[in-house]
């Protein structure tokens, strides 16, 4: 396999790898509004994000024209600790951006299954503009390696949506599939930390199956922060 070119923006703090990663958030989705009058944004969960949150939210864009989804979640209630929709209610639909709309994957009395299959109907689309994390176990939004529903979030033809049951978690996930997060406009990614680092140049040499992010590479603005 040959591997593929990675473009990796460095910043010199965490805090400065906020603001650069805001920034260009909000630089998408300015381009979106002045274009089409719309736009919709889906954003990781985890703990890298929230300080990107804290400063997006304060951005002064026509949020009420913007739709905000997570890339992934865990099914879980929203009041949990580990709901992603939790983190983006907290951090992201704060101040001017509370004007913005919500899209929740997890939807009480459902199964994933039946949720997913709900959101795929919803998302024919997907995000214009995407902000991605990922772990050292090389996943993307919840794409797992070596998972159930892997092949299937991986297919050319993939839904919207994919559920995940990944034996390293505590519950089941939906996650945007790669066919949705490689449709979107602009595509970035934040990591902090060597071992990221390391495991995503290493990713850009395997195939997705074993490293999902490989299989959302083209055209992605990688920032990395120690
Ligand atoms: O489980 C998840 O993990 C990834 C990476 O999270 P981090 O805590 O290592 O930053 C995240 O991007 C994804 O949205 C989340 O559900």
């Amino acid at each position: 396999m040959g591997g593929q070119a990675l473009e990796i923006i460095e910043y010199s703090t965490r805090t400065a790898l906020a603001e650069g990663v805001s920034a260009a958030l909000a630089a998408a989705l300015t381009q979106d509004l002045n274009t089409t009058g719309r736009s919709t944004l889906a954003v990781a969960g985890g703990t890298t994000p929230a300080p990107i949150f804290d400063l997006l939210s304060q951005e002064q864009l026509d949020w009420a024209n913007v739709e905000v989804m997570a890339s992934d979640e865990r099914w879980v209630p929203t009041g949990n600790e580990r709901s992603n929709a939790k983190l983006i209610r907290a951090h992201l639909l704060q101040g001017p951006a509370a004007n913005a709309g919500f899209i929740p994957f997890y939807q009480e009395g459902l199964t994933p299954e039946q949720g997913a299959a709900h959101l795929s109907a919803r998302l024919q689309n997907g995000p214009s503009v995407i902000l991605l994390g990922m772990g050292e176990d090389m996943h993307t939004a919840s794409l797992f390696p070596a998972t159930e529903g892997l092949e299937a979030g991986l297919a050319a033809d993939a839904p919207a949506c994919v559920v995940m049951r990944p034996d390293s978690q505590p519950e089941a996930r939906i996650s945007l599939s790669a066919r949705l997060i490689n449709a979107a406009g602009a595509k970035h990614l934040a990591i902090f930390g060597e071992g990221k680092r390391d495991a995503l140049q290493r990713a850009a040499t395997i195939s997705p199956e074993k490293a999902p992010i490989s299989a959302v590479l083209p055209n992605l603005k990688v920032h990395w922060a120690k």
